[in-house]
């Protein structure tokens, strides 16, 4: 196919950008066979049924009023259930059927999981294991284009670090680049004060603090102080050490009760979440 320069250069970013959604599309595929296992390893403890019609028809409902939201027409949206219900289906081991054919066996109500009962610990690492490890989510988050990942991050940035980027106490990364590299799911940003925030920028970093997204969720929530994981080889500082010991030493020092209470507890909940997954998938005991 020849096309003029300027045609063939944008074609070939929205093929990028294309190929980028197919890797998202197939990552979400298979996430959601692992949660299907998970149900399915639910219901069959519990000793119910594992087709669920009435289940399915919510889960149809919701996605077509998603469908139409976003202006997908209903017949893709209908395609795209058909394939992710048998695929769970069969993962669950049952003939994979649509409902034309073969009646389908009653739905059985499943008693409502309370909020305050719990897996019993031999089920919390099987049920964790079926998650997809950080490695499996990067295409996904690859797919985010690059400019909702830096709003997401400068907003949270904004958030964490109000009173500090406030009190001035951030005033040593003004004109300073510093980079978070999350090692597992293939990020890294820069992040340069600018005013009175912190934002991403693109140009090449003097210090760097590597981890893996479990490493720094657990150094962000608090779980794991900054030693430790360095000491263990879990946070890496490479470039300006100078630089990048300053900005540890301002994490250390971050006045947590200033950051708002709910991120405090979604973080800390996070943390813990992603240290019991990465133990279950090393076959450890959380
Ligand atoms: C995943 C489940 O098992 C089956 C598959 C469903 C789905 O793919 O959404 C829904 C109901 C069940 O027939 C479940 O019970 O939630």
């Amino acid at each position: 196919m020849s096309l003029p320069g300027p045609e063939r250069f944008a074609l070939g970013r929205v093929r990028t950008a294309i190929d980028r959604i197919d890797d998202g599309l197939v990552a979400l595929f298979a996430a959601r066979r692992r949660l299907a296992a998970a149900a399915g390893m639910l219901k069959r403890r519990a000793g119910v049924s594992p087709r669920d019609s009435l289940r399915e028809q919510q889960v149809r409902a919701r996605t077509q009023a998603l469908a139409q939201r976003l202006a997908l027409p209903a017949s893709t949206a209908e395609r795209l259930l058909d394939l992710a219900i048998a695929d769970a289906c069969q993962r669950q081991g049952m003939a994979v059927d649509l409902g034309q054919g073969v009646p389908l066996a009653a739905p059985v109500m499943m008693p409502p999981i309370m909020p305050s009962q719990t897996f019993p610990p031999s089920l919390a690492p099987r049920l964790l294991r079926l998650l997809p490890p950080p490695t499996r989510v990067a295409p996904l988050l690859h797919a985010l284009p690059a400019r909702w990942q830096r709003r997401l991050l400068e907003a949270a940035m904004a958030r964490v670090l109000a009173t500090p980027l406030r009190d001035g106490s951030l005033d040593f990364m003004r004109g300073r680049r510093l980079a978070i590299e999350v090692s597992d799911l293939r990020l890294r940003w820069v992040l340069e004060l600018r005013g009175d925030r912190l934002d991403v920028v693109d140009a090449e970093p003097e210090a760097s603090v590597r981890g893996s997204a479990t490493d720094l969720l657990l150094l962000a929530g608090r779980l794991e102080d900054a030693d430790t994981l360095f000491f263990q080889r879990a946070l890496e500082l490479t470039g300006d050490t100078e630089l990048g010991l300053t900005a540890r030493n301002l994490l250390e020092r971050l006045p947590w009760e200033s950051v708002p209470l709910g991120l405090r507890i979604a973080l800390n909940r996070g943390a813990r979440f992603a240290r019991a997954a990465r133990a279950a998938h090393r076959g450890e005991a959380a």
